[in-house]
């Protein structure tokens, strides 16, 4: 039987991947080629059969918590539906989010709304579609937040904390330190305080805490010091104010392999031992065990998309082979952002050519346009040829621009042998519209 682990040079892919015949690659059941053929390039090609089994592997691996897809890894409509369908939750962070979900049928009481920065837009419509809980990150939110909602009703928060730990694949997606910008410390009281004001209003009702370390994190470890420095302090909070929260959230930023030999985060493993810790530490502290929640974002959606590009020109300079796709920064930040390496491949056409050391560059106006540096590719690849790249589903076209105005690629879902367009691409016409004139 083929499985994940044993695919060879297909194994960071999704599982239903199989090579086919002319250098071909069927995912779901369909050829990427004729993907590419019929909707262009750039396209991002999501297996939907990936993103529900692990979907489910997450309610496996944590039974008795609530698992929060968070839709900033990628959001739209047919994700929403297939994760609704899955049992899990949504964590959105903005109204676009949060309106998205809802008009997608995402029931918004499996909803929990984040942000260091809601704006009144934000909160209007989290309590207006009646999202489950809030999660208060600072100070200046409490009062915001419960002006805001109406009287006689109380709106479910967590408070976010800093638990003071160093984890994530880039400076740059470490949240769980005191020196970023994201939730109460523990350190200088903050936390604590913040919490005190809650509990003081009637409209808000605190069930518990909430932390999220960083993205890309492939260790158990960190998340347990973390659980056993979240008890701690909800013994102190038991102790100073009474109050015995039934809910800790351990946010996501399960790290996922990119490139073959990469480590990923055991899933099942943190499961097992983040609620063993819990038992252990409230046992200890004589606490009534929290009900759990995770966010995983990267981990549910990043290794189930592919995206295809057409090579548009390869040139050969002294100590590099440039081959240039149509696509780059603006659908996929991530190597300019983080210098993360991925793992392309040549599709659609079978090579016998050596291997050879070729940067895959993209189409803007920047030399830091490169998407894969020293990928080793067929030394033939030429314009015309289609590069395949996976693990593409998380933070790209979530967090892509329209630099150059290049308008946004499409999503294609494929399962079962078929295919459907989710999401068209941005025309030129999306572009020229938005500019209203002088
Ligand atoms: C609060 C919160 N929860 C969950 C996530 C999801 O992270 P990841 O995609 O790494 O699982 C993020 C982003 O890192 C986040 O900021
Ligand atoms: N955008 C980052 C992850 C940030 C997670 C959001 N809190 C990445 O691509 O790795």
């Amino acid at each position: 039987m083929i499985t994940h682990e044993t695919r060879g040079d297909l194994a960071v892919w999704p599982r239903s991947a199989r090579p086919a015949t002319d250098g071909d690659v069927l995912l779901g059941g369909v050829s990427l080629a004729e993907l590419a053929r019929h909707h262009g390039t750039p396209t991002y090609v999501l297996d939907e059969g990936e993103v529900r089994h692990r979907a489910r592997a997450y309610r496996e691996a944590f039974p008795d918590a609530d698992v929060y897809y968070a839709a900033k890894a990628y959001l739209c409509r047919g994700v929403a539906h297939w994760l609704r369908q899955e049992g899990l939750g949504l964590d959105v962070c903005s109204a676009g989010e949060l309106e998205l979900a809802v008009v997608s049928g995402f029931p918004p009481e499996r909803m929990l709304l984040h942000g260091n920065a809601k704006s009144p837009e934000d909160l209007r419509a989290a309590l207006r579609l009646g999202v489950g809980r809030i999660v208060i990150d600072n100070g200046a939110e409490v009062a915001r937040l419960a002006s805001r909602v109406s009287a006689g009703d109380r709106q479910k928060v967590l408070v976010r904390i800093v638990p003071g730990i160093t984890a994530g694949g880039h400076e740059k997606v470490r949240t769980g330190t005191e020196e970023q910008h994201f939730g109460l410390s523990l350190v200088d009281g903050s936390a604590q305080h913040v919490i005190g004001r809650v509990l003081a209003q009637p409209n808000l009702e605190l069930v518990g805490l909430h932390w999220h370390l960083g993205s890309q994190i492939t260790d158990v470890k960190p998340y347990l010091t973390a659980v056993r420095r979240t008890v701690g302090l909800l013994a102190r909070l038991r102790d100073q104010y009474g109050a015995v929260l039934p809910e800790l959230n351990i946010g996501g930023g399960h790290g996922v392999a990119y490139r073959t030999g990469d480590t990923a985060l055991d899933v099942p493993e943190l499961g097992r031992r983040v609620r063993a810790e819990l038992a252990e530490s409230c046992a200890a502290t004589g606490l009534p065990v929290p009900r759990l929640a995770v966010e995983p974002g990267r981990a549910v959606i990043g290794p189930a998309g592919v995206v295809l590009y057409r090579v548009l020109s390869v040139k050969r300079a002294t100590a590099h082979t440039f081959v240039a796709v149509d696509g780059g920064m603006s659908d996929n930040p991530r190597p300019a952002l983080y210098g993360v390496r991925y793992e392309p491949r040549l599709v659609g056409r079978g090579s016998t050519a050596e291997r050879r050391a070729t940067t895959v560059v993209g189409r803007h106006c920047e030399a830091g346009d490169v998407l894969v540096r020293d990928a080793p590719l067929p030394a033939d690849v030429h314009p015309g040829d289609l590069l395949a790249m996976p693990v593409a589903g998380a933070y790209h076209l979530s967090m892509a621009a329209s630099y150059n105005l290049v308008g946004r690629p499409p999503v294609v879902a494929v399962a079962e042998g078929r295919s459907r367009l989710q999401v068209r691409r941005e025309s030129l016409s999306d572009l020229r519209n938005r500019d209203i004139g002088l």
